[in-house]
């Protein structure tokens, strides 16, 4: 009888599950990069995310999150773009906007990745526009081979240089991670920056609602899985991620890559290519508290937020949004479950 109320109990609020999920969590150490790189797109602001985020206490509300987490900033990323890469853009890919540029950015970004994560148990991300997802995750793919990618966005991004009709790299960064498409890049030199690459089962998309059609193709083709905004309504959140969590190996790590516009565009108007009938906030958060809840999440992006769109308080709710997802996958729990460790345990004693 109390075995089965304890075993109701524990479904309905999952608050015991929680608890020993937390005490896992002893130190945690997160490093933080901001990638200020707006040129996979065309639309001036973004590279100023980053340090908006920090102005706007990143810090603190990860921390708020969990006060044991320690947390080290890296800055904003730098780089530099050489001959041989700009030879490359002349070569072959002049089609594409600052595909030198891109390239140098990821380069460093691929060493900076794995760097934080000699030091650190978790990494965090900051863009920029979504180019930077390839440098994050194939950085993350040098230093844990075994790893599953959850993409959340709006968009796939997942073009070649032959199918993109924007020219835009930032609908690209997949391409160059995937095992069966990155030969469409021969000559990247991808073997040399980022030996590793991602299994096509081992990502997964949620919050897709404008795909290219030839991203539809590739997505059937390689019999990819995506969850878009359809699915989403049909079955509900809970139901996705358990699809989610059994697509991917069960003893993988976690990258989670979070496009701001995976969000509907009323809570997160200030991104470069908005779409309607997203992600509610509610749902964002849900998706990231239950990745979360794996323990197995090691490192995560948050993209395309861009300070220079929309109205004062687009940006306001925007930043809000971005930080309220951060604050979830990096310790928060709506539950109000959390280590008591910094707590007064002795004031009711003493009150009452
Ligand atoms: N990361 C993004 N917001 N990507 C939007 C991509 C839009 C379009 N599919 C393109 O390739 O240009
Ligand atoms: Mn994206
Ligand atoms: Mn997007």
């Amino acid at each position: 009888m109390w075995r089965c109320t304890q075993r109701t109990l524990t479904q309905v609020c999952g608050n015991t599950l929680r608890r020993r999920n937390l005490s896992a969590a002893v130190n945690q150490t997160l490093g933080i990069i901001g990638v200020p790189f707006g040129k996979g797109q065309s639309k001036q602001g973004v590279e100023l995310a980053p340090d908006l985020l920090r102005e706007n206490k990143l810090r603190e509300v990860l921390q708020n999150g969990d006060e044991r987490l320690v947390i080290t900033d890296y800055g904003n990323l730098e780089y530099a773009v050489d001959e041989r890469l700009l030879q490359q853009q002349r070569q072959h890919y002049h089609h594409i906007r600052n595909y030198a540029e891109f390239m140098a950015c990821n380069r460093a970004l691929i060493e900076q990745v794995q760097l934080m994560l000699q030091k650190n148990s978790q990494f965090l991300t900051i863009g920029g526009d979504h180019a930077i997802g390839f440098g994050s995750v194939a950085g993350h793919l040098q230093h844990t081979p075994n790893l599953s990618l959850v993409w959340v966005d709006a968009h796939a991004d997942i073009n070649l240089h032959t199918t993109s009709q924007s020219g835009n790299i930032h609908g690209m960064p997949v391409s160059f991670l995937l095992q069966q498409l990155r030969a469409t890049w021969q000559h990247a030199a991808l073997d040399e920056i980022a030996p590793n690459c991602l299994p096509k089962d081992q990502l997964v998309y949620i919050g897709l609602r404008d795909i290219d059609p030839y991203e539809a193709f590739i997505l059937n083709k390689f019999g990819i899985r995506y969850y878009a905004m359809d699915s989403i309504d049909r079955v509900g959140v809970p139901k996705i991620i358990e699809m989610t969590l059994d697509a991917l190996s069960p003893q993988n790590k976690i990258h989670v890559s979070f496009d701001i516009d995976a969000l509907d565009s009323n809570v997160a108007p200030s991104t470069g290519t908005a779409v309607r009938g997203g992600l509610t906030l509610r749902e964002g958060i849900s998706i990231v508290e239950a990745l979360r809840d794996t323990n197995r999440v090691q490192g995560m992006d948050l993209v395309e937020i861009n300070p220079k769109l929309g109205s004062e308080s687009d940006v306001r709710s925007t930043v809000e949004s971005g930080l309220e997802i951060l604050k979830s996958m990096f310790g928060y729990r709506r539950s109000g479950a959390r280590h008591w460790s910094n707590l007064d345990t002795g004031i009711l004693e003493r009150e009452v």
